[in-house]
C-alpha cells in the first residue's frame, strides 16, 4: 500500500503510561496518543510503513515487555496494523481538541473553527510532527516561554532544539519575541514548522528553519542567542548542552524539556560541566522542564 501507516497499539498499565510513550518516542514514532479506562491505558502510535519492517515492530514490542518486566509491571498487549495515510491523519485529527495552556495560549487545531478568546490562538496542523500541545513536555516549555518573555520580549532572539511543528517557535513569536531560529533533524518537522509560520501569519523572517542539528543551526545565528528551547530526550540533550558553547553569552537563558524525573540529576551534572545551573525545576506528570542560567 503507498503510503501506509504502521498503527501499533500498547494497552497498559497507566504507571507504565510514560515509559511507554518514551519507548514509543525512541523507535521514531508519531503522533501517539492516550486513552484512559480507570487503570488502563490505551496508546496508539503511527509510524510509516515503508520504514520499518515487521521484525522491527516485533523488536519493539520486545523492548516493551522487557521495560515493563524491569518496572515490575504486567506485560502490555501490543498489536500492529496498517492504515492508509487518509485514515490516519482522520483518526489522528478526530483525537484532538482545542487546549488552554499557561496564561496566555490557545491551541487551536487548523481544521477547526477559529475559536473566540481573548488568549493567544496558536494554529498548529502538525502533520506527522511531534508538537500538538498534548504533552505535558510542551505545555511546560510553553508555559516557561511566557514567563521569560514577560519583559521586553521585542529584544529576544531564541535558539528552538527539536522544533518539531514548530510550537515552540511559533508560540514565541506570538508572545512578542524578536528572532527564532529553528532546527530538527526530520524533515517532516521542518516542513510542518515552516507551514504553521504561514498558517500563524507570522513573518517568515522571523523564524529561520533548517534541517539537521546544531550544525544547522550555527550558520545561521550571527551572534550568541538570549535563549534556548530544548525539548528532545534526556540523552539527546546531555549530548548538545556542549555544542551549545558558540551561541551563548553569559545572560543566556533555556528551557529543557523532554526529561524524566529521575533523569534530571544526570543532566544538572552535564549542565554544570558547561557551566549552567539549574534556576527552578518544574515538573508535570513524570516530566520536568529545567529553566537553566549560565554559572
Ligand atoms: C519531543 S519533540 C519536540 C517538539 C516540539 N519542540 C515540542 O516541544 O512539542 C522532539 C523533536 O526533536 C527532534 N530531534 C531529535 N533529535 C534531535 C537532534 N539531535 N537535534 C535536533 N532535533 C532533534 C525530533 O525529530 C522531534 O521532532
Amino acid at each position: 500500500m503507498a503510503n501506509s501507516w504502521w498503527e501499533i497499539q500498547v494497552v497498559c498499565d497507566t504507571t507504565l503510561e510514560e515509559a511507554m510513550f518514551w519507548r514509543l518516542e525512541q523507535f521514531g514514532c508519531k503522533g501517539s496518543s492516550s486513552e484512559r479506562k480507570g487503570d488502563t491505558a490505551k496508546m496508539l502510535a503511527y509510524y510509516p510503513q515503508a520504514q520499518a519492517h515487521v521484525l522491527d515492530l516485533a523488536a519493539l514490542s520486545l523492548s516493551i515487555r522487557q521495560d515493563a518486566l524491569t518496572m515490575q509491571q504486567p506485560v502490555p498487549a501490543v498489536r500492529w496494523g496498517l492504515i492508509e495515510e487518509e485514515d490516519w491523519s482522520q483518526t489522528w485529527k478526530a483525537q484532538w481538541e482545542p487546549r488552554e495552556i499557561g496564561d496566555h495560549f490557545l491551541i487551536h487545531p487548523a481544521w477547526l473553527p477559529v475559536p473566540q478568546t481573548d488568549r493567544k490562538i496558536l494554529t498548529l496542523e502538525p502533520g506527522v510532527a511531534f508538537g500538538t500541545g498534548e504533552h505535558a513536555t510542551t505545555q511546560l516549555c510553553l508555559e516557561a516561554l511566557e514567563m521569560r518573555l514577560e519583559a521586553q520580549p521585542e529584544e529576544i532572539v531564541i535558539a528552538d532544539f527539536g522544533c518539531g511543528s514548530g510550537v515552540l517557535s511559533v508560540g514565541a513569536l506570538l508572545l512578542g519575541a524578536k528572532q527564532l531560529y529553528a532546527v530538527d533533524t526530520d524533515p517532516l518537522a521542518t516542513n510542518a514548522t515552516l507551514e504553521n509560520i504561514i498558517r500563524n501569519q507570522l513573518d517568515p523572517a522571523k523564524l529561520l528553519v533548517a534541517t539537521g542539528s546544531v550544525e544547522a543551526l550555527l550558520p545561521m545565528v550571527p551572534e550568541p542567542v538570549d535563549g534556548i528551547v530544548c525539548n528532545i530526550l534526556a540523552d539527546i540533550i546531555v549530548d548538545l548542552i556542549p555544542q551549545w558553547t558558540p551561541i551563548v553569552k553569559p545572560e543566556t537563558w533555556g528551557i529543557l524539556s523532554g526529561i524524566l524525573l529521575d533523569q534530571a540529576k544526570g543532566v544538572a551534572d552535564v549542565l554544570e560541566g558547561n557551566g549552567w545551573f539549574v534556576a527552578a525545576l518544574w515538573k508535570r506528570g513524570d516530566w520536568t522542564c529545567m529553566n537553566i542560567r549560565r554559572l
